[in-house]
């Protein structure tokens, strides 16, 4: 074997090794989608090398099986990829995961009954989901649970991610391109596919806060995906100098139920907080917060659309805000703080940092590529690259000095920081 192939096997083999070499050596359990295997990658973070290893596998693997499947069937049957998520739609619907037990099976007809569907039906979609390992069929006719069904058993917040993607999302991925044409390069959240599919000129979060049960699944989400790989608060928490601040006041702006200054507060204790967010939101931070913090992490109501009410903090910290902004937004939001800005004080922004094109692990750039066309999707914003970083400090005000933008090794979102100097 020669060329591409024979790199892409070696790789697989050499990098496959290496991983089962150090779970041999580490009595850890075989990857598997066996119920009783481990539900996540079972090596934590910090082993650099394995995590290397495991991606080279991934990058791999999926060249090597698109080489195989070719270019004219690639684009054949990834046209069909909408029916993964149909067939994931009808697991969360009809509730399939909590219908078939744990550790045993069972028909279709129970299943039907139970969900109150035709059987014919939610069978030819559960074993469309079983080809993405969502379920297995030990004998015909009967349906048990693999490792990854079972998280949709047992996992309440992947739960909430699996059904806000179905339900909401995918409508609205379907409705995006009509938006782009009755809306031509449109900046507002009203002018989106998501508004199409679900509620014509209204914004996403709107809609969903106008629906608690919808509201607390969207919650529920948004904490599956921040405990998700590369996205755990510790980058953060560990590669910003908080240290340097001493005492320093940092607002949390978008903040939600105060998660993030909980962790920060965990390891600097001469830190204080204010976290700002939508009054429903706020209403509940003060009890989800352990107590022992309360005396330093404040909650204050605040639409970051209007002036920002607190004056001379050292930090204004925004984590997964910017990218729900377009350009027009996102400056009014930045402008907001203005009158608030002592000389020297800092914006630091948590969020995702697009790649140049071609420069990152290809595992990432198709998740971040991902989160940007759905940015597109629900808000008509966008994940930004450095330049366009850059520039929307410049379309805010000139005396915001940009200072940079930093990936934390192993972290799938980045740091920008700019400091305000009038
Ligand atoms: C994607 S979440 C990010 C939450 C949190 N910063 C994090 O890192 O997970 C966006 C947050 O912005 C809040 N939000 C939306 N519009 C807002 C507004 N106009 N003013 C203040 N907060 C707002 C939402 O309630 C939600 O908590």
């Amino acid at each position: 074997m020669t060329g591409r192939l024979a790199e892409l096997t070696a790789i697989i083999s050499s990098q496959t090794k290496k991983i089962e070499d150090y779970f041999t050596a580490n009595g850890l359990p075989e990857l598997s989608f066996d119920i009783h295997g481990p539900s996540d990658f079972p090596v934590p973070s910090s082993n650099i090398e394995i995590h290397d290893a495991r991606r080279a596998v991934v990058n791999a693997t999926s060249e090597l099986h698109d080489l195989m499947v070719g270019p004219r069937e690639h684009c054949r049957w990834s046209a069909w990829s909408y029916n993964d998520n149909l067939s994931m739609l009808a697991v969360y619907h009809f509730n399939v995961a909590k219908i078939v037990p744990l550790d045993e099976e069972a028909s279709y007809a129970d299943i039907a009954k139970a969900a109150d569907v035709d059987e014919v039906n939610i069978r030819r979609l559960i074993r469309h989901a079983m080809t993405n390992r969502l379920f297995r069929e030990p004998r015909e006719g009967y349906v048990a649970h693999t490792a990854a069904s079972k998280i949709l058993l047992e996992d309440q917040q992947m739960i909430d991610w699996v059904g806000l993607c179905s339900e909401e999302f995918f409508p609205a991925a379907a409705r995006t391109i009509d938006a782009m044409v009755k809306y031509p390069a449109s900046q507002e959240p009203t002018q989106t596919g998501y508004s199409l599919a679900h509620c014509p000129d209204q914004p996403m979060f709107q809609v969903i806060g106008k629906d608690p049960a919808r509201a607390k699944r969207f919650g529920g989400a948004m904490s599956s995906l921040t405990g998700g790989e590369g996205y755990e608060v510790k980058y953060l928490v560990d590669s910003y100098p908080w240290e340097d601040l001493g005492e320093a006041t940092i607002v949390d702006i978008g903040g939600s139920h105060g998660f993030v200054c909980v962790a920060l507060a965990e390891k600097f204790p001469k830190l204080r907080f204010v976290v700002q967010d939508l009054p429903k939101t706020v209403a509940d931070g003060p009890s989800r917060i352990p107590q022992e913090f309360a005396d330093r992490i404040e909650f204050q109501a605040h639409d970051f659309y209007t002036e920002q009410p607190v004056k001379d903090a050292e930090i204004y910290f925004f984590r997964w805000i910017c990218h729900n902004q377009s350009d027009k937004y996102g400056t009014k939001m930045l402008q907001q703080l203005i009158p608030a800005l002592k000389p020297g004080a800092k914006i630091v922004i948590s969020d995702n940092c697009l790649p140049k094109p071609n420069t990152a692990d290809p595992w990432d750039e198709k998740i971040t590529r991902s989160m940007d066309v759905t940015m597109l999707e629900l808000l008509n914003a966008k994940e930004r690259d450095v330049d366009d970083w850059i520039e929307l400090f410049r379309l805010a005000d000139s005396r915001f000095k940009f200072l940079g933008a930093k990936q934390p090794p192993g972290s799938r979102m980045s740091i920008m920081e700019a400091v305000w100097e009038p």
